[in-house]
């Protein structure tokens, strides 16, 4: 059997390297038109950091992983197509800043019909609307010169940073495929793939739509969870309650659950609100303002607690943070990745700019020249904004320091020697509740945590 990965990005590339490794039979190959990201999955660094990770690739690939530019060749080759690229939010026309762009997939369809001469089972990988599987459909109905194909949904679930222990052990994988002995075969085959090592019990097949829904409702239903605990964060910060303890007195019941209510800046990440606009989009679309905008309010929540990070620091800064040198540790949406993309970080940033903060930022992952542009734009530069290669570094001759991602090292530096360094009255905001607010008071910092 091969199969063919279009899309070697955040799940492109985990998810077929483990696919080779459990499945040493099956030849898996990953294509991209970006030759820069296939070179360096062919390389020893490769293009994303995910703990876990180079020891999959270095044991599959050459052996039955293969990683080409060759799109085109891999694709006639193959019996399965795994459509991984990505759908952002759309930023143009109608349903600008929420519908998903899908102009992408549109584009692998027509591909795959171009080149197709032999049957192939089309998955869709990446997060979609609903119904886009019959978008796809038509496509290759339309531009076929012969080949069958049946349209699969298998959405994918693994969290960044623990992709590779996610995509080992998955709470479940979920297909959908159409209710005919054609679509009934594809998906059997499919999941005769992930047997080899999930559980037969925890493969989920549903009808083609509820799974490509059943996606965006998951991470909608992950997302409002952060949303609904930072609501309650700015009450506790109002009352004197403590939301962490809050959050574990609610966790304990067994209806609610411990996980995901874990107060923060802000949930980032390329998935959570592009989900959800999409999720809101699509209730638009089918005439239910109400169910919209009940979601849209997610949204809502998380940039208002973004911009309230940003605004205590400001307010407990005397209000004014122009010519203040500002420390901000961590720039990944979430500890134990390099990725940035829709980071609370990136608003902390441009705010603090906006008040002509000095802003001095570090991360252990995060290249500088990715910082720099994601805040600025692409080039630009802003005397204001540097990168430290420490968090020491970065906290040097500070008046404060904002702690956005949850790096474990920031939970375990030596703050004393840093109070040493900083300007007084030196603040420190943890934006992640992650260290300890009396052992700083008592060191000397003006310390602030969410909700607490
Ligand atoms: N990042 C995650 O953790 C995650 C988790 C679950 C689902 N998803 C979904 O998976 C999809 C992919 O996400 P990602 O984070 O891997 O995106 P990504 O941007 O990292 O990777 C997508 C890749 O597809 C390539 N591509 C686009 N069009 C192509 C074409 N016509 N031919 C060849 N290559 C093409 C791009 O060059 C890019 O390298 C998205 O729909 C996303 O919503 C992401
Ligand atoms: O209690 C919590 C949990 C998470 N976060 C933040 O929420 C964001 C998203 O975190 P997480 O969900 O762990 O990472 P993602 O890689 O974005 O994964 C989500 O999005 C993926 C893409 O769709 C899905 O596959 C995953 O199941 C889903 O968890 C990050 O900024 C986290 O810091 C919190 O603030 N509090």
């Amino acid at each position: 059997m091969k199969i063919c990965c279009i899309g070697a990005g955040y799940v492109g590339g985990p998810t077929m390297a483990v696919i080779a490794l459990k499945a040493p039979d099956i030849q898996v190959t990953v294509v991209d038109m970006n030759a820069a990201r296939i070179a360096a999955w062919n390389s020893d660094t490769l293009p994303i950091y995910e703990p876990g990770l180079d020891d999959v690739v270095k044991e599959a690939r050459g052996r039955n992983l293969f990683f080409s530019t060759d799109v085109k060749a891999t694709i006639a080759a193959a019996d399965i197509i795994f459509v991984s690229v990505n759908t952002p939010t759309k930023t143009y026309g109608v349903g600008s800043g929420r519908a998903a762009d899908l102009r992408y997939i549109e584009s692998v369809a027509r591909t795959i019909a171009e080149v197709s001469t032999t049957p192939k089972i089309i998955v869709e990988k990446s997060t979609i609307p609903v119904k886009t599987a019959e978008t796809i459909q038509q496509i290759l109905a339309a531009n076929t010169s012969g080949a069958k194909f049946q349209v699969l949904s298998n959405p994918e679930f693994l969290a960044e940073g623990t992709a590779v222990p996610d995509l080992f052990n998955p709470d479940r994988v979920l297909i959908g495929g159409e209710r005919t002995p054609e679509g009934d075969a594809a998906v059997e085959t499919l999941v005769s793939v992930y047997a080899r090592w999930v559980p037969r019990e925890r493969i989920i097949t549903t009808n083609l739509w509820s799974s490509e829904l059943s996606k965006l409702v998951a991470n909608a239903f992950l997302a409002q969870r952060i949303s609904s605990i930072n609501a309650i964060s700015a009450l506790c910060e109002a009352t004197g309650a403590d939301v962490d303890e809050v959050a574990n007195a609610i966790g304990k019941d067994s209806r609610i659950g411990p996980k995901f209510l874990k107060a923060s800046v802000g949930f980032g990440g390329s998935c959570f609100q592009k989900d959800i606009l999409n999720l809101v989009y699509l209730c638009e679309s089918f005439g239910l303002p109400e169910v919209a905008a009940y979601w849209n309010q997610v949204v809502s929540m998380n940039d208002y607690q973004k911009r309230r990070f940003s605004a205590r620091i400001l307010k407990s800064l005397f209000n004014t943070v122009a010519d203040k040198r500002i420390a901000v540790f961590g720039f990944a949406f979430k500890k134990d990745t390099n990725d940035t993309r829709e980071s609370a970080a990136i608003n902390v940033v441009r705010d603090l700019l906006a008040e002509h903060a000095n802003v001095v930022v570090y991360d252990p992952k995060v290249p500088a020249a990715e910082i720099m542009s994601d805040v600025l734009g692409k080039g630009e530069t802003n005397p204001r904004l540097t990168v430290a290669t420490s968090a020491y570094e970065a906290a040097l001759d500070a008046h404060a320091i904002a702690i956005v991602t949850e790096w474990d090292e920031f939970k375990t530096l030596d703050y004393t020697k840093i109070f040493a360094d900083m300007h007084k009255p030196a603040s420190l905001f943890d934006g992640r509740n992650i260290v300890d607010l009396a052992k700083l008071r008592a060191i000397g910092f003006r310390a602030h945590g969410i909700g607490r």
